[in-house]
């Protein structure tokens, strides 16, 4: 389980974080939805212990991750808003560069290699090069390597940013099998389709507050609009009315 508490981060006189609280269960798939600048990478960035909040607490399976952030990491894999691979190792070898880091042993890591490359439709690239690869490619490389050491829960930052429809059913149905192994998967996007395809629960976040956070039919729902599109529009623009008239 992962929970956020009470979490603000400010860099300087920005306010990128407000006073999240969010838990996500075991078993979960969680969307974050939010317009540019919402706070989404910031929050996923806290998550990993890339940065240190301002105010509050997070922990995973109940390990705090400003105190065990080496754990912590061991925990989660994660796929980063910019995902950089090493070009001149081929997509096999980048996927297994980072099994090693892990510490996986050789035998583990071959079969990890091979059942990813399976699983996402990587075979065509698999000995290639990454030096000249698609986004798509590149996408499918850096989501094999975040995950490859079996993680307990998953983080990803617009994991389908990209992909083609037969990739981007790949990495549902491998998400899908993450909940089923009971983690906890939490992804970022800005297509709602993605969302609504896919996540148990919609966490809709603007100028760095949480104003949503339900099934899909409950966030739109409470807002009496037809769709998640409209929802969504409707609770970022209340968000941005608000802090003008605060302001
Ligand atoms: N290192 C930083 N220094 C200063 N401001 C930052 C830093 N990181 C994020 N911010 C600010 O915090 C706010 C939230 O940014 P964040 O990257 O979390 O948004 P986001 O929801 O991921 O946006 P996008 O959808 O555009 O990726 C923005 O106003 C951003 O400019």
């Amino acid at each position: 389980m992962i929970e956020i508490d009470n979490i603000s981060k400010r860099f300087g006189d920005v306010v990128a974080l407000d006073n999240v609280s969010l838990r996500i269960n075991d078993g979960e798939i969680v969307g974050l939805l939010g317009l540019n600048g919402a706070g989404k990478s910031t929050l996923m960035r806290l998550l990993v212990g890339l940065l240190v909040p301002s105010e509050g607490r997070i922990t995973v399976d109940g390990i705090d991750v400003a105190q065990q952030p080496d754990i912590v990491r061991h925990k989660l894999g994660v796929l980063p808003d910019t995902a950089g691979l090493y070009k001149r190792l081929t997509a096999r070898e980048n996927i297994a560069y980072f099994a090693r880091l892990q510490g996986m042993d050789e035998p583990a890591i071959a079969s990890a290699c091979e059942n990813l490359i399976e699983l996402l439709g990587m075979e065509t690239i698999a000995e290639r090069y990454a030096d000249g690869f698609s986004l798509g490619e590149r996408m499918k490389t850096a989501l094999a390597r975040a995950i490859v050491h079996g993680p307990d829960h998953i983080l990803l930052d617009e994991p389908t940013n990209g992909l083609d429809v037969i990739t981007t059913r790949a990495v549902r149905r491998l998400l899908h099998a993450q909940k089923a192994a009971g983690k906890c998967v939490l992804f970022s996007s800005h297509l709602m389709y993605e969302v609504e395809n896919l996540c148990d629960r919609v966490v809709v976040i603007a100028r760095g507050r949480i104003v949503a956070d339900g099934t899909v039919n409950d966030v739109v729902a409470a807002t009496g609009c037809a769709s998640l599109e409209e929802a969504f529009v409707q609770l970022s623009e209340i968000k941005e009315q608000d802090n003008v008239a605060h302001a």
